[in-house]
């Protein structure tokens, strides 16, 4: 069954992402002409995960050179690395932004010796392709996950790694998106992921759509239900995933590693070979983005707490590699030794 959803599309001569700071409630899509736009969309989540921040920052990076009128390919590249390193500070640890923006700059360099009007078209079909190939890797990573997956399993999931988060079918929701298609009898629990609910807004809404049974935890159940014999695996996604496998998510990740760990349960992270960073050698060097205390301080913009109440807000988390069982991604599955089997991933 296909989705009825992507979270960005090209349109003609703009972007056009799924507000996602607007769902569940309301479904908006908002024209995108501007880097600056793009950025701003990144910053405040509106498109998010790691796979969508990579394909919204290659198109936003075409956005930024279009309307320049550069003397030579030396001017254009200056103008254009500057636009590379302004979309890097809009989010700093999904490393598929940064990996999709370099993808676009050895593009150009590689054919700087063209006219720079055709640089600039190769540049928006380098975007199209990172895109089309996402949606691709997606579907294959849910094909790939589903082997592992029961005939009757309750999978306990974290924060959203759905469609929203990527060019389709997402990363581990397509391992229980394909294991519900092939009639294997799933169950999730879905964590509500606080602060900003990616669960409880954006998974519940893509379950929903896609029937598949589920029920929203509070993220403080997760490790009662794994204790009492109601989880058979865990599968979440990924923002950065170092060379020996140590992996950046969504913050609380950990907590259900060490859980999942305690009680025996399988711990899988589906990702693209885009969210491996095999330049950052372990996880200690994994740059943690630190949100506004806001985000905890208040839901859906109304305060939860007195004034002026202080709170520390990380966004991600750093799982050491001991506690995954495998790695899903659109090669296969990766077990240990993380650091030799990822490697041969990109030979
Ligand atoms: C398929 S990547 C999804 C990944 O991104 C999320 O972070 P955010 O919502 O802040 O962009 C979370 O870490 C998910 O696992």
């Amino acid at each position: 069954m296909e989705q009825s959803y992507e979270s960005i599309s090209w349109q003609e001569d703009h972007l056009v992402i799924l507000d996602q700071t607007q769902l569940p409630l309301r479904e908006i899509y908002s024209d995108i002409h501007t880097i600056g736009q793009v950025w701003d969309a990144i910053k405040k989540l509106k498109v998010r995960g790691a796979p969508a921040i990579g394909i919204a920052g290659a198109y936003g990076l075409y956005l930024g050179v279009r309307e320049l009128e550069s003397k030579n390919f030396t001017s254009f590249n200056v103008e254009l690395n500057r636009w590379i390193e302004y979309l890097k500070t809009s989010r700093p640890t999904a490393v598929n932004l940064s990996w999709a923006l370099e993808r676009i700059n050895q593009t150009v360099y590689a054919n700087k010796d063209k006219p720079l009007d055709e640089v600039k078209k190769i540049m928006l079909q380098t975007a199209k392709t990172i895109h089309d190939e996402d949606k691709r890797v997606c579907k294959q990573i849910g094909e790939n996950g589903a082997e592992l997956v029961e005939k009757e399993a309750n999978i306990l999931t974290h924060c959203n790694t759905g469609a929203l988060a990527t060019g389709a079918y997402g990363t581990a929701f397509s391992v229980i998106l394909h294991a519900h298609q092939q009639e294997k009898d799933i169950h999730v629990w879905a964590d509500e992921t606080r602060p900003l609910l990616q669960g409880a807004r954006l998974t519940s809404w893509e379950l929903k759509k896609a029937e598949i049974p589920f029920h929203l935890i509070t993220d403080s159940s997760a490790g009662a239900l794994m204790n009492t014999g109601k989880v058979d695996m865990v599968i979440v996604g990924a923002d950065r995933v170092a060379a020996n496998g140590d992996t950046a998510n969504k913050i609380g990740t950990y907590s259900l590693a060490v859980l999942a760990k305690e009680n025996d349960i399988p711990f899988y992270v589906a990702l693209p070979l885009s969210t491996f960073d095999l330049e950052t050698e372990t996880g200690e060097e994994i740059e943690i983005e630190e949100r506004e205390p806001e985000e905890v301080t208040h839901i859906a913009k109304s305060p939860i707490t007195p004034k002026k109440t202080d709170a520390y807000n990380p966004a991600f988390d750093v799982t050491p590699n001991k506690y995954i069982t495998g790695f899903i991604t659109e090669k296969g599955i990766v077990e240990p030794d993380f650091k030799e089997n990822i490697a041969a991933l990109f030979k």
